[in-house]
C-alpha cells in the first residue's frame, strides 16, 4: 500500500472530551436516518462503534449481499463509506461536530461478502477545526489489513452546515 498523505507540522493531539464514552463503552449513532450508523436506515451499513483508549474506536459491520460490487466481493464504494462513518465517530471523542473534507483508501484484499469487517481507528491530531484521522480495516481471522485510510475531517456549525436542509431533520 502506497500514500502520499502526511499530517501537518503544526499538528497538535487534542484532548479526549471528558464526557466521551468510557473505554469499552458502545459510542451512538450520531444520526438515526444515517447511512452508515442510523437505526432508522433499513438499506444503512448499521455499524456498530466501540470507544477505545485515548483517541481510539472500534467499529464493525456485516457485509451483506446488497453491498456486492464485483463477484462475492463488497463494492469499494460502501467500504470507503465504512471508513468514512468509522473515522467520523471516532471524531466525536473530541464532541465536537465534524463533516468528511479528505479521504483517501488503500485496498489492499478483496472482502468476501458474509465478512465481518472490523475498523481499528484514531485521531492522529488537530491544527485548528481540522481534526486527521487513520484507520485500518480487518476482516475475521486475518491479522494483516484488509484495507487501510487517511482522512480530514472539519468542524463545524451544524446550523450553519445544514441551513438549507433542515426539512430532512426531525430532530439531532
Ligand atoms: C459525526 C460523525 C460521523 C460522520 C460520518 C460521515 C461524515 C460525512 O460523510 S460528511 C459528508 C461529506 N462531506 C461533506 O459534505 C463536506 C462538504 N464540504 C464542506 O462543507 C466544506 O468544504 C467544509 C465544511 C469541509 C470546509 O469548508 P469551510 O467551513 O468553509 O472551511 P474552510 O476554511 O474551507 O476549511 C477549513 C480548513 O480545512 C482545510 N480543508 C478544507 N477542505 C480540505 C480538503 N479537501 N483537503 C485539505 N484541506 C482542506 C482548509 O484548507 C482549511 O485549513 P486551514 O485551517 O489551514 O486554513
Amino acid at each position: 500500500m502506497s500514500s502520499t498523505w502526511s499530517l501537518p507540522a503544526d499538528i497538535e493531539i487534542p484532548v479526549r472530551h471528558p464526557m466521551a464514552p468510557e473505554p469499552g463503552a458502545q459510542m451512538r449513532e450520531h444520526w438515526e436516518k444515517c447511512f452508515g450508523c442510523g437505526s432508522d436506515q433499513p438499506t444503512g451499513l448499521g455499524m456498530t462503534f466501540i470507544a477505545g483508549e485515548g483517541l481510539t474506536v472500534e467499529a464493525q459491520f456485516d457485509v451483506a449481499h446488497r453491498y456486492q460490487g464485483g463477484p462475492g466481493v463488497i463494492h469499494g464504494g460502501i467500504l470507503s463509506t465504512g471508513f468514512d462513518e468509522a473515522m467520523g465517530t471516532c471524531c466525536m471523542l473530541l464532541a465536537n461536530s465534524v463533516v468528511t473534507a479528505h479521504l483517501e483508501v488503500d485496498y489492499a484484499r478483496p472482502i468476501v461478502l458474509g465478512s465481518t469487517l472490523k475498523f481499528s481507528c484514531r485521531i492522529d491530531g488537530a491544527v485548528r477545526r481540522k481534526v486527521y484521522s487513520s484507520a485500518e480495516a480487518y476482516v475475521d481471522g486475518s491479522n494483516a489489513p484488509v484495507a487501510t485510510a487517511r482522512a480530514l475531517f472539519v468542524q463545524i456549525d451544524m446550523d450553519q452546515h445544514f441551513k438549507d436542509t433542515k426539512q430532512f431533520i426531525d430532530h439531532f
